[in-house]
């Protein structure tokens, strides 16, 4: 039976997830009620962590302290944090963490336990991360170090969402156990951010395309915005765009597995503004002036119709389409695009 006073607790904590992302948070409140709120609080909770690795102003050895702690810390009634600098975008959410973790507390134990243990995996994943990068800036080096870098941020979010989705029984079990699958739903969406934000990121003196690309066509990572390096930027982007590429087989293949319809939606939304995202900044290299995003019409189309796999499957069919027009001859990754789009086409 809720209190009053349980109910305005839950209210707060969905008060913060619509502070803290208004769109998705929409898609989250659409969940069957079963998975609502347990994914509400893993959304916050990961909110929380990506807070404190975002802080540039906070102590190194402050910060790994709090990443390696913060599965124990979403136990601990009335912990809140007040130590983020003035203008970190989430800070609110750590004033008031009290009031998330009274709330996790009262989730079923075995979603408690997928989230404290994801947790746990993001946390340790962070601090290594944030140590690397202290020692020298391009702590993503490697193709490999990237793909690591990606599975702790998002990867790893794939394996609690469909941990939990497994434990709701509103999807099979199945779900859970390939985590390749469970990885690429958070890798597409990451990597493609990650191009997205190469500008925004540039200006916070954050880096994140791996080395062992963009060492191919320039000494340092911001010649990308010069323009007598427009062809090698032109290359260095669709060479990026080719990696990411790889995963569109194994996020339809996942999506495919979903029964649930809000489970879908849930899932499907973000991937298909993922797609659209990525065919707008192939071969389009304002990437390197400014963010660019999809137009709120275009998002607003294909939240409506990511509602079947049928649906899904021509969206990505389309956006695929508009990657192969664009992929220019002249571009020394031209034929390697296109055998990535003939072995998605052959999926699709
Ligand atoms: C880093 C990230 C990709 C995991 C962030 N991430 C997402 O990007 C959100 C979408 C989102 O927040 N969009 C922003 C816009 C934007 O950031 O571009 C919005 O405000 O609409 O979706 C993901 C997300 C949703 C559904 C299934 C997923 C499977 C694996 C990994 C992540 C999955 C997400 C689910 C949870 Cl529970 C937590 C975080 C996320």
């Amino acid at each position: 039976k809720q209190s009053l006073a349980q109910d305005a607790l839950k209210r707060r904590c969905y008060d913060f997830l619509n502070m803290t992302s208004r769109s998705f948070a929409a898609v989250i409140q659409e969940l069957d009620e079963e998975l609502r709120d347990a994914v509400c609080l893993f959304y916050l909770v990961l909110r929380g962590l990506d807070t404190i690795e975002d802080d540039m102003s906070l102590d190194l050895d402050r910060k790994v302290e709090l990443l390696r702690s913060f599965d124990q810390v979403i136990y601990q009634k009335g912990w809140t944090f007040t130590e983020n600098g003035p203008n970190e975008k989430d800070r609110e959410l750590l004033v008031h963490f009290d009031v998330v973790i009274d709330e996790f507390l009262r989730l079923k134990p075995e979603y408690q336990k997928v989230i404290a243990n994801i947790t746990k995996l993001m946390g340790d994943g962070m601090a290594d991360y944030a140590s690397g990068e202290h020692r020298e800036n391009t702590a993503i080096a490697t193709i490999k170090d990237f793909d690591l870098y990606c599975h702790y941020v998002a990867g790893l979010v794939g394996y609690g969402l469909s941990d939990l989705f497994a434990a709701s029984g509103l999807e099979s079990k199945e779900i859970a156990n390939d985590k390749a699958l469970s990885d690429s739903m958070g890798l597409f969406l990451q990597k493609t951010n990650i191009i997205r934000d190469y500008r925004e990121d540039l200006d916070d003196g954050r880096q994140f395309w791996p080395k062992e690309i963009w060492g191919k066509y320039v000494e340092k990572f911001s010649d990308l915005t010069k323009p007598e390096y427009k062809d090698k930027a032109q290359a260095c982007l669709s060479d990026m765009v080719l990696n990411v590429l790889d995963d569109v087989p194994q996020v339809l293949t996942y999506l495919s597995k979903l029964t649930n319809q809000s489970v879908f939606n849930f899932c499907a939304i973000p991937q298909v503004m993922a797609i659209s995202t990525l065919a707008l900044v192939f071969n389009n290299l304002d990437i390197y002036h400014r963010n660019i995003k999809i137009r709120k019409g275009e998002a607003v189309k294909l939240i409506t119709n990511s509602t079947d796999m049928d649906n899904v499957v021509s969206i990505f069919r389309e956006y695929i389409f508009v990657i192969s027009r664009k992929n220019e001859a002249t571009d020394p990754n031209f034929m390697k695009i296109s055998m990535a789009i003939g072995r998605i086409e052959q999926w699709i």
